[in-house]
């Protein structure tokens, strides 16, 4: 295409694309600050300014770009970002200052790998403050608080408002909130439980209006034995629901509901779980904000020392992205209730006695035949289906023959890195990729973006 058939504005973003490509500084703010769209906007190329800037070295014009806000973590056509282009073309300087992270520990740990994939589920909205959960005349003053969010769940499940897809930055559904009025009645039920989640993080002062004074608002989550449909009542939305299918809809809030969901939920569900003490089969009594459950009766064992039967358990899964001893394959595999097509990372619960590289080795050769070697941590991810800590890697294979444990895996292959590539644009897809907010999805996207032939 000539620069003929540009529209004008096309070619005011070629024009700041190639000032940034050539390190014009003076021309990159100078158009910045005639259009502030600019900094995210992609080219033909599909790559952005910061992309430009990192790929050809020049570092005033990445620095502009960061400190004009520019999203760090876009990702070109093959999944890589800023920071992996300036790494591959050994622009140290620049991939440094991109995966710096906002508190300078970097520096702290020279030549770690800081910049950290942000898992869905993961976000920390809410500030636990776990050392309140034994002040038991704050939390009450807290209860019923003007300002305190009560969430309610049925079942483990939360009750959410429905929205259009586009009413709401990457979520369609939103938590229903509640205040104290309507739910007091709930929290005197026996059967209630009640969870502290935390209290909202504060924003910068400068936001602080006149009640930036007041304390941040407390959250709570509320399971009840109450009928969903008297629950339902209590909320004068028209769209209030308890979702159908509570797994596959928990992947619909926006990443600040995810992390506040996962808490609560796997909180929840290790109530329901375990309502007796584990170690005497007594009454428990639930303490500590929904944090602690202690056995009603004073002979119990449990109720001397620390037991750990007494907090809410995680349970620790290693997911691993394996990768094919010439670097440019992977092993995905399915399981037989997977939907048609979709092929993930192999994964497994740790055991006890056991670290997470030999649970690596361990479950891919159970579910795979195939022996592997170096294992890298990567990320990890809380999964509160119901409550399992997704720790995810990448290992290196140093055999290649499949033979799949059918009990657990219907089938496993190795794909080659274009086939990945191109289920990732869904052109000739040859599998169908988990969705975006699964970890499994990450670790494919990060192989992906890690060592790519630009
Ligand atoms: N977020 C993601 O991307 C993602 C991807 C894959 C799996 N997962 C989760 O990881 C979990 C574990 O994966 P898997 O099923 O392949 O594990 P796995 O290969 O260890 O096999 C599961 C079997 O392990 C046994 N097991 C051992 N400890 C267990 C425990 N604490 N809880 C339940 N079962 C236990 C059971 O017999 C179970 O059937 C799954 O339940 C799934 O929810 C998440
Ligand atoms: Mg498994
Ligand atoms: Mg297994
Ligand atoms: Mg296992
Ligand atoms: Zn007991």
């Amino acid at each position: 295409m000539t620069s003929l058939q540009l529209s004008a504005k096309e070619e005011m973003v070629e024009r700041f694309l190639d000032a940034a490509a050539r390190g014009d500084l003076n021309q990159v703010s100078t158009m910045l600050s005639q259009s502030s769209s600019l900094i995210k906007q992609t080219g033909y190329s599909g790559w952005t300014a910061l992309m430009l800037g990192a790929r050809n070295g020049h570092y005033p014009v990445v620095e502009a770009l960061l400190a004009h806000g520019c999203d760090k973590f876009s990702v070109n056509s093959s999944s890589q970002t800023a920071y992996d282009i300036a790494k591959f073309w050994g622009h140290r300087h620049i991939s440094n200052l991109l995966g710096r992270t906002d508190d300078g520990s970097q520096r702290v740990l020279p030549g770690a790998d800081l910049h950290q994939q942000e898992n869905y589920f993961s976000r920390e909205t809410l500030d636990r403050l776990s050392a309140k959960r034994t002040d038991k005349v704050w939390l009450e003053d807290k209860q019923s608080g003007p300002n305190t969010v009560y969430l309610l769940f049925s079942n483990c499940s939360p009750m959410v408002t429905s929205l259009q897809e586009d009413d709401n930055a990457g979520g369609e559904n939103q938590l229903c909130r509640f205040r104290y009025e309507t739910v007091k009645d709930l929290l005197q039920k026996p059967a209630t439980v009640l969870i502290f989640l935390g209290v909202e993080k504060r924003k910068k002062p400068s936001s602080q209006t006149v009640d930036g004074m007041r304390e941040p608002p407390a959250w709570f989550a509320v399971n009840t034995d109450e009928d969903s449909a008297e629950l339902l009542k209590r909320c004068r939305e028209k769209n209030c629901c308890f979702p159908k299918t509570p797994n596959r809809d928990l992947l619909k809030f926006s990443e600040e509901e995810a992390g506040i969901v996962a808490q609560a939920r796997s909180v929840l569900a290790w109530h329901s779980r375990y309502s007796f003490c584990p170690t005497c089969g007594s009454s428990t009594r639930v303490e500590e904000g929904g944090y602690k459950r202690s056995c009603l009766n004073s002979d119990c064992r449990s109720l001397k020392g620390v037991h750990n039967t007494c907090y809410p358990r995680v349970d620790p899964v290693v997911i691993m992205l394996v990768i094919h001893p010439d670097g440019n394959q992977c092993l995905l595999g399915r399981k037989k209730i997977f939907p048609v097509g979709m092929f993930s990372c192999l994964a497994g619960f740790i055991e006890p006695g056991e670290t997470l590289e030999e649970a690596v080795r361990r479950e891919v050769e159970e579910e795979s035949g195939v022996k592997v070697g170096p294992v890298q941590y990567i990320s990890c991810q809380p999964w509160p289906m119901p409550s399992n800590l997704m720790i995810g890697c990448l290992a290196v294979a140093i055999s290649t023959d499949i033979k799949v444990d059918e009990k657990e895996i219907e089938e496993a292959r190795w794909f080659q890195r274009q086939q990945v590539i191109d289920s990732f644009r869904g052109t000739r897809p040859a599998f169908t990729i988990p969705p975006r907010q699964t970890i499994a999805h990450q670790l494919i996207r990060h192989w992906i973006g890690m060592n790519s032939n630009l």
